[in-house]
């Protein structure tokens, strides 16, 4: 089924809370900003913007459904909640919204966990969800401002405020994301 972008719009936001709806509309200003900053496509980054969220509200049951039914990343069953809604939303943009661009499917995709070889598009979405001017949480301003300076800098360190809190909670990590995190710093080093 093919969607307008407003139609797209009206079909995610009334999937979500308000208040939720008022954090996307802020992830696709911060990555039209990242966006145009870094040379990502800019509608690309507002389509993954506008739908990276759009599970976060099913049912936890529905989505270990659509995981174990879709044989998506099955080992996400083992970590945190929060971290589902990702590889959910991917599959609904692809199914439920007729996204075919795998591009932006996987800025979706890995948006929370982040990935080895994240692209520039994933960057730009990732950082973004840390970054949009309704966040609110200790050092999210240093996040901030190292993202005017550099996409890397700025997304390690926002991956180095989801470590602590999880270390702080005594949680599990899912390694994705330590992964990512030195693929991230390996990267930096190879453009010094
Ligand atoms: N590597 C990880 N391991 C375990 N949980 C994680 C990981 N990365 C993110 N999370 C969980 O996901 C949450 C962030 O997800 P996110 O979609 O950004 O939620 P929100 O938008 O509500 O902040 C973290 O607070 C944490 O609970």
């Amino acid at each position: 089924m093919e969607y307008s972008r407003e139609e797209l719009i009206k079909a995610v936001s009334e999937q979500m809370p308000a208040q939720r709806w008022q954090h996307t509309v802020g992830v696709m200003g911060s990555s039209i900003k990242l966006a145009e900053r870094y040379g990502a496509d800019v509608q690309q980054a507002e389509l993954a913007a506008i739908l990276h969220d759009v599970a976060k509200y099913w049912p936890v049951k529905r989505m270990e459904a659509v995981i174990k039914d879709n044989n998506l990343s099955k080992d996400l069953l083992f970590y945190d909640k929060p971290l589902w809604h990702a590889e959910v939303g991917a599959y609904v943009a692809e199914h439920d919204y007729g996204v075919t661009d795998t591009e932006v499917l996987d800025a979706i995709r890995y948006h929370t966990s982040g990935r080895i070889g994240m692209t520039l598009l994933d960057k730009v979405v990732c950082l973004a969800d840390y970054i949009e001017p309704g966040r609110d949480y200790p050092g999210v301003d240093r996040i901030r401002s190292l993202a005017e300076i550099s996409l890397e800098q700025g997304l390690i360190a926002g991956i180095d405020s989801t470590i602590n809190l999880l270390i702080s909670r005594g949680q599990i990590i899912y390694p994705l994301t330590v992964f990512a995190r030195n693929d991230l710093i390996k990267q930096m080093e190879a453009n010094l």
